[in-house]
């Protein structure tokens, strides 16, 4: 007689590793003496002290971006390669692990999510700082109607000599980081207004209002997208920065690097 609880062994039968998302302390405790390769722990701070960590900078509620994440890191970490087969256990519905997801480590794996933070010119703290605004700006809108916006991230000198002012620059003289608490209000009221805002490597604001003329050619854009996001997309090929764009239209953050689409997030889901 077989049990459902041998079939569902199957599941995690002959993994070449295990990655722990989030894990709370007794659990990291439990597998911190596997025989077996040590888990990977995936979290935003090491807590555990893990010998094996990828940090998650974002909580990505959506747990394919979540797990895409911690591979594509872990990869880069040489904690995996293509080929193995890992599960992955996480929180689906909240904080204690309760699934776990069996995955190959595929190149179809590889979207580019983790290069976005850990491979950017801009500090990643910068890149999720701005993934913040962008989040909460389209939760909340403009006072409670939708709003668009779009944000160039790093490589802000070249960002500049390929953008030209739409307005005057209020950030002109100003030494406004991205994290500052001010901030959000700020680019909240500026938002609202046309043009995008070019943000240093180091999280600084440098302008706001910047009508963006990079070269449209060989930028890989899904068809429905409009200026907004064709611009923030190009400019990504033609610098080595990132784009972080609110649609207006449909909600949606979408970030752009190297001219392609590499993330798209829903901020109510954060
Ligand atoms: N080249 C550009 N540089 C900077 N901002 C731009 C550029 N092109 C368009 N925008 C900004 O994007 C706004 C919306 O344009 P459009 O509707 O064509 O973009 P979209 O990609 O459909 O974005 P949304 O999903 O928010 O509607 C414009 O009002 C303008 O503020
Ligand atoms: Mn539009």
């Amino acid at each position: 007689m077989t049990t459902s609880a041998d079939l569902l062994a199957d599941l995690v039968a002959d993994v070449d590793g295990v990655f722990l998302f989030s894990p709370t302390g007794s659990t990291y405790d439990d597998y911190r003496d596997l025989e077996d390769e040590p888990a990977v722990v995936v979290a935003p701070e090491n807590d555990h002290e893990a010998d094996r960590y990828v940090e998650l900078p974002l909580e990505f509620d959506n747990v394919r971006d979540r797990i895409r994440f911690g591979i594509e890191g872990a990869m880069d970490h040489g904690y995996c390669a293509e080929g193995d087969v890992i599960a992955c256990a996480v929180g689906v519905f909240g904080d204690p692990i309760d699934g776990v997801i069996r995955t190959p480590v595929t190149e179809s794996m590889h979207s580019g999510i983790y290069d976005l933070f850990a491979n950017s010119r801009a500090d990643p703290n910068v890149v999720r700082d701005v993934f913040d605004v962008a989040i909460e700006l389209g939760k909340k809108g403009q006072k409670g109607k939708p709003v668009g916006a779009l944000f160039v991230v790093g490589d802000a000198g070249k960002v500049m000599n390929k953008s030209r002012p739409l307005s005057y620059n209020p950030f002109e003289k100003s030494h406004v980081h991205v994290g500052d608490p001010i901030v959000n209000v700020m680019l909240k009221e500026f938002s609202r207004l046309d043009g995008a805002f070019v943000i240093s490597d180091s999280g600084k604001i440098v302008s706001a209002y910047r009508y963006l003329e990079p070269g449209a050619e060989g930028v890989d854009i899904p068809k429905g997208l409009g200026a907004r996001h064709m611009a923030g997309g190009a400019i990504t090929r033609d610098t080595n920065a990132i784009a972080i764009v609110l649609s207006e239209s449909d909600g949606l953050v979408r970030a752009f690097k190297g001219g392609s689409l590499v993330l798209e997030l829903d901020p109510e889901e954060y």
